[in-house]
């Protein structure tokens, strides 16, 4: 059979760059999500303009971000006694005063089964999202003092409590600290941090455990409902 004349472009892997220049290395397939960042694809700014002729097109990316704090924290809140939805509320507004911080976003509340010590009223949680100059250890810390605030009494493991705050993800980190565990080890096995945390952050990636949203189907059985009370 006779080859056809096609004007199609070489396949990528033999594909030079304009002008018989040899092919950029591989770019990563996946870099993390910065959702403060927005890309755009146009002509090169003058300055680069002398390489057009090796880079044609031109990706910037654009901080959209109007927080001046450089880090992204999630945080879990819990709470299943005293009026749990009130304290949730306070909480909420409490974590929008931390030090060096701003609240960027939180989830609904939602209404959850409790998990592990199953003998104890059901929990309200939610999630929120802190932009913050704290570094981990410090922003813990901050949290700690809240909860603190809130009189939380730890009197044995998954005991019933008026404020429990869980630092869940800081930026892309990994730690491994006695104090201190990034991502949350038990994050991505609970319904009541992986929905909140998707209805704020869907496209979320957990480092180390890939999307958030291919965790959801093995927490389905985990009885969830979302409140329809307003939060502050
Ligand atoms: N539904 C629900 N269950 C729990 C919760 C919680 O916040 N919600 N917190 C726990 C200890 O961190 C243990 N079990």
């Amino acid at each position: 059979m006779n080859a056809t004349p096609c004007s199609c472009p070489p396949p990528a892997a033999t594909r030079t760059g304009v002008g018989g220049v040899a092919a950029n290395p591989p770019v990563p397939r996946t870099l993390p999500p910065r959702p403060d960042l927005t890309a755009a694809i146009r002509p090169p700014p003058l300055y680069l303009s002398r390489f057009s002729a090796f880079s044609p097109l031109h990706v910037s990316a654009v901080v959209t971000s109007s927080s001046p704090y450089a880090h992204r924290a999630y945080v879990a809140l819990g709470a299943n006694l005293n009026d749990p939805v009130a304290q949730l509320q306070a909480a909420v507004a409490a974590l929008d005063e931390l030090p060096d911080s701003a609240l960027v976003r939180r989830s609904s509340f939602y209404r959850t089964a409790p998990v592990g010590v199953r003998n104890q009223p059901d929990f309200i949680n939610g999630v929120a999202e802190l932009a913050t100059d704290l570094d981990p250890h410090r922003l813990l810390a901050t949290l700690l003092e809240v909860e603190a605030r809130f009189g939380r009494v730890r009197s044995y493991p998954n005991a019933p409590r008026t404020l429990d705050l869980d630092l869940l993800l800081y930026d892309q980190a990994v730690v491994h600290t006695p104090d201190l565990i990034l991502p949350h080890p038990r994050l991505h096995l609970r319904a009541f941090v992986l929905v909140p945390l998707g209805e704020i952050a869907p496209d979320l990636a957990l480092p180390g455990r890939g999307r958030l949203a291919a965790w959801l189907p093995a927490v389905a059985n985990q009885r969830i409902d979302r409140l329809a009370t307003p939060a502050p």
